[in-house]
């Protein structure tokens, strides 16, 4: 039997980045404060706020605290901590993430969200929708949806030029 050919992924994230920028305009940045979930999140909640002139500083959440595997896990890899340098009550929230997989990241964010305040909204924006979600969780807005075999790991990377684009790692 002939060898199925492996199949290419070719996901331009600099592209995604621009569709991003017009998808976040649309979910109302201008009244919203921007909140990146790290690592690639922040950076991309980083570059918008600068894209698109918004005052002060995006926010940055992490997951570190509130896993569901926490108790096997602890907080190795954690990386950068939560950030969120503005009122959370009642503010209405954007949430920025490179890929939303499980779902299982934007849950433990959102309870570590609600450690800080009772936000208006919260609506959710991503890079890439990859499908495999184990949650009831969905983005308001994905600036590409792709399904990838659950042994495929997908995640943005920043260059030293601030480029982003995407490391593809396992077995197609
Ligand atoms: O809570 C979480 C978040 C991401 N991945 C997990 O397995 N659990």
């Amino acid at each position: 039997m002939p060898e199925e050919p492996a199949v290419k992924l070719t996901l331009d994230a600099e592209a995604l980045y621009r569709e991003l920028v017009r998808g976040v305009q649309q979910l109302g940045a201008a009244e919203s404060r921007l909140v990146g979930v790290t690592s690639g999140g922040a950076w991309l909640a980083e570059r918008l706020q600068k894209d698109l002139g918004l005052p002060g500083a995006a926010g940055a959440i992490s997951s570190a605290m509130h896993r569901d595997d926490f108790a096997t896990r602890g907080l190795a890899g954690a990386g950068r901590q939560t950030q969120l340098p503005f009122e959370v009550d009642d503010a209405h929230i954007i949430l920025l993430d490179d890929v939303l997989y499980t779902g299982r990241t934007i849950r433990a964010v959102l309870n570590e969200l609600f450690d800080y305040g009772r936000p208006a909204s919260v609506k959710l924006a991503v890079l890439v929708d990859r499908g495999g979600r184990e949650l009831p969780v969905q983005a308001d807005y994905a600036a590409a949806r792709v399904a990838l075999p659950a042994t495929q790991s997908l995640a943005l990377a920043r260059g030293e030029d601030g480029r982003f684009s995407f490391q593809v790692e396992g077995q197609t």
